[in-house]
């Protein structure tokens, strides 16, 4: 039996398809003029003193940030970062209204993690999908498989720097207080899509907050 070179990409296609239908149905969604990735953002997404109270959750589970493949690579990622309580009134509202936006299964999402990045700090150039070649996959793919969607909330508008940069196709988009960025980390064929390859740029001035929900392409648990 062979392997599939993209595992899940069948159904990774599947929610593209279905995401992209709803979206384009979704009042106060704008596209980026971006033919080779998906990327989109509803601005006022959540009110401010939600972003306030997700603020303070952050602040109160944040510890070094790690990286997917679990190594310490002390330079790559220099912010902070934590789940937030599941149990809370505002995740519960942020997750409920991320589901109706995408209509992705709650029980696909992966825990909202929080990130705080102070002046200067920063997350290089990355992918959000898993590498499947690589020993951590054996166990993501237990436990939910490959990530479909990416769903980020700025907190915070940013005095200067912090921008999140698609670095392949050259798009740089400022934190803004409230805003949902969102992005398909799949092709239209459901494999990887190299073009959603971003950074987190450095803080130059303020502190930067965002929140990021990760959903797979099947429960995850
Ligand atoms: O903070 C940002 O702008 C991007 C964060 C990010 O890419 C991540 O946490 O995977
Ligand atoms: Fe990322």
């Amino acid at each position: 039996m062979t392997t599939p070179a993209h595992p899940d990409c069948k159904a990774l296609a599947r929610i593209g398809a279905a995401v992209r239908e709803r979206l384009a149905a979704e009042p106060g969604i704008r596209r980026f003029p971006e033919e080779r990735a998906e990327i989109y953002a509803i601005d006022g997404f959540l009110a401010a003193p939600t972003c306030a109270r997700l603020m303070t959750l952050i602040d109160g589970v944040a510890c070094p940030s790690s990286l997917v493949d679990g190594t310490s690579w002390p330079d790559y990622r220099t912010s902070y970062s934590g789940d937030i309580d599941e149990a809370d009134e505002c995740v519960r509202i942020l997750e409920a209204r991320l589901s109706a936006v995408t209509g992705i299964s709650p029980m696909c999402g992966e825990a909202a993690q929080g990130q705080r990045y102070l002046c200067g700090q920063y997350f290089n150039e990355h992918c959000d999908w898993f590498d499947t070649a690589a020993g951590y996959w054996r166990d993501e793919r237990r436990c939910g498989g490959q990530r479909s969607w990416t769903a980020m909330v700025y907190l915070n508008t940013v005095d200067e720097g912090g921008m999140t940069d698609f670095t392949r196709v050259a798009l740089s988009i400022p934190p803004c207080a409230g805003t949902l960025l969102l992005w398909n980390n799949a092709l239209p064929d459901g494999s990887p899509n190299p073009w959603t390859m971003h950074a987190a740029r450095p803080v130059v001035r303020g502190v930067k907050y965002v929140v990021t929900k990760w959903f797979r392409t099947r429960a995850w648990q």
